[in-house]
């Protein structure tokens, strides 16, 4: 490589800081071990709580440093909330007012470290203080590029009447030149976007932060490729006029010494059948928030008949898991099925023998795991970007299958059910069309270039703005 970085060496130094939630800082970990295998240097800004989950991902200790960073007290925050797995969803806003707070310590990191690049997602205040030290600006997107091109892009752009809330109607309609009309939303689901154009003192609309995010950095980068979202991102591209890299999915690869299963996983795992058992797990977040849909969900699990394992935070008003569980259900579920309320190793378990089908929120980052894995994939999303990733893998690549809901948007324990079975029941048409798609794609994006391919254009692409 040239000799670019900001001491004349080869090698650039990179600050990351990502949005406090667990999904996006173990994205942004990722890409860090991919670029630090390259002999980059990254210093990882993270609250000190999210430490003790992170670090273990950290596979070059000598490349990538943390930092922690004091996340400020917000009134209207639980005491002590630093991350998004602290907080109810309806709380984010407040969450992203503490993190403008820490400005001034970011910006005497920046000082201090003198870095060639900066990587940020949510802090829209980063290309403000990353210019005067020289460093160039990357807008780094975690989430699929169909979801951004949707509402995050200025087509968007809502006029938002004496803070009068949308119609469903006007939530759900795409942005002039949108190209799909698969990966859209139902009214009723576009009313999990209202938040997108909701102000909120201080920090004004999520839509205003990206927007502002997005077109003030160097350069906004994407965590997909152009094989499962090529039409989104040049969308993307049209939209803010600049340049867009790709990073491909960034997930952690297999290494030779990496920490095996939890015991107590890996033990209950090997008493079932080979590809038998069901995991569920809903990401970082609480995500089912009442208790009905939470005991909807156990209960059509329970009537598959199979096994399962979900891992899952508690629905809103109760601290356990097992307050939430429905009557009866322990006893009558022991020895063949559990609800955790605790971190589980994902990767890992999907990757376990015994399992064989996923349930997922579809979160982007599960939903990566998920096409790598070889399990059977049911989607259970519950907010709109979540939805959109479904629709893209059950619409548009056909690999997996959504749960169906009511007119109220909710799931039944029935049609969960009857998902589950339609791509774990032998014989079933379903489950072999989405099997073999799913097969497809796998062989794609598993491909020994595939990734690798990715990462050196990103890396080649990170040069070329450093230098200009
Ligand atoms: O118990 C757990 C829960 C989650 N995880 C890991 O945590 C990550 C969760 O990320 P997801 O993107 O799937 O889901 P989250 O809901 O946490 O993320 C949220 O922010 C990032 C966005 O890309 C997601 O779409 C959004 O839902 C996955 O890598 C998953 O493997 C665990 O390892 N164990
Ligand atoms: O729900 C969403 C619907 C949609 O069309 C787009 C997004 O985008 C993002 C996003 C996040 C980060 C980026 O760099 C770009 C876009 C969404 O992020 C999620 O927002 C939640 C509310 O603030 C937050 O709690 C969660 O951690 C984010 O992943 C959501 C949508």
């Amino acid at each position: 490589m040239g000799d670019f970085g900001s001491d004349g060496s080869s090698s650039m130094s990179i600050v990351m800081y990502p949005w406090l939630a667990f999904g996006h800082m173990t994205a942004f970990l990722h890409l860090s071990n991919k670029l630090a295998e390259k002999g980059h240097e990254i210093v990882f800004l993270l609250p000190k709580k999210a430490l003790d989950q992170v670090k273990p991902l950290n596979l070059y200790p000598n490349l990538i440093t943390f930092h922690t960073i004091s996340i400020p007290h917000v009134k209207g925050l639980p005491p002590g909330a630093e991350t998004n797995s602290d907080i109810p969803f309806f709380l984010t806003h407040l969450l992203a007012v503490a993190m403008n707070q820490t400005r001034p310590e970011v910006e005497t990191i920046l000082r201090t470290n003198k870095p060639d690049l900066v990587f940020y997602d949510s802090a829209d205040w980063i290309p403000e203080i990353a210019r005067p030290v020289g460093a160039k600006t990357v807008c780094y997107n975690t989430v699929s590029a169909a979801s951004i091109a949707l509402t995050l892009v200025p087509a968007a752009e809502r006029e938002i009447i004496d803070g009068k809330e949308m119609s469903a109607e006007e939530l759900a309609k795409p942005p002039l030149g949108y190209p799909s009309s698969k990966v859209v939303l139902l009214a009723r689901e576009a009313k999990t976007l209202s938040f997108v154009w909701r102000r909120h003192e201080g920090v004004g609309s999520f839509f205003d932060g990206k927007v502002t995010a997005m077109r003030n950095c160097d350069a906004i980068a994407i965590r997909t490729c152009r094989e499962t979202e090529g039409k989104f991102c040049d969308y993307i591209e049209s939209q803010y006029n600049r340049p867009v890299y790709l990073t491909g999915p960034v997930l952690p690869v297999d290494e030779p010494n990496k920490t095996s299963l939890e015991p107590r996983w890996a033990d209950w795992l090997a008493k079932f059948k080979p590809g038998s058992v069901v995991f569920c797990a809903f990401g970082s977040q609480p995500v089912v928030e009442k208790i009905d849909q939470f005991q909807e969900l156990c209960l059509g699990l329970e009537a598959t008949g199979l096994p399962f394992l979900v891992a899952i935070k508690p629905p809103s008003g109760v601290s356990t898991v097992e307050e939430a569980l429905p009557e009866g259900f322990q006893e009558r579920v022991r020895g063949r099925g559990v609800v955790y309320g605790g971190w589980v190793q994902q990767p890992m378990i999907l990757d376990h023998p015994s399992v064989g089908c996923f349930v997922s929120h579809c979160g982007f980052g599960s939903m990566w795991e998920s096409l790598m894995s070889d399990c059977q994939m049911v989607l259970v999303p519950q907010h709109g970007e979540q939805i959109l990733n479904a629709r893209l893998m059950a619409e548009e690549m056909e690999v997996a299958v959504e749960v169906e809901r009511e007119e109220n948007g909710w799931f039944s324990r029935r049609s969960l059910e009857d998902a589950v079975k339609s791509v774990m029941g032998e014989g079933s048409e379903v489950g072999e069309k989405v099997r073999k798609n799913h097969d497809k794609w796998r062989c794609v994006l598993s491909d020994s270039g595939f990734a690798d391919g990715y990462i050196s254009k990103f890396e080649q692409n990170l040069t070329d703005l450093v230098k200009s």
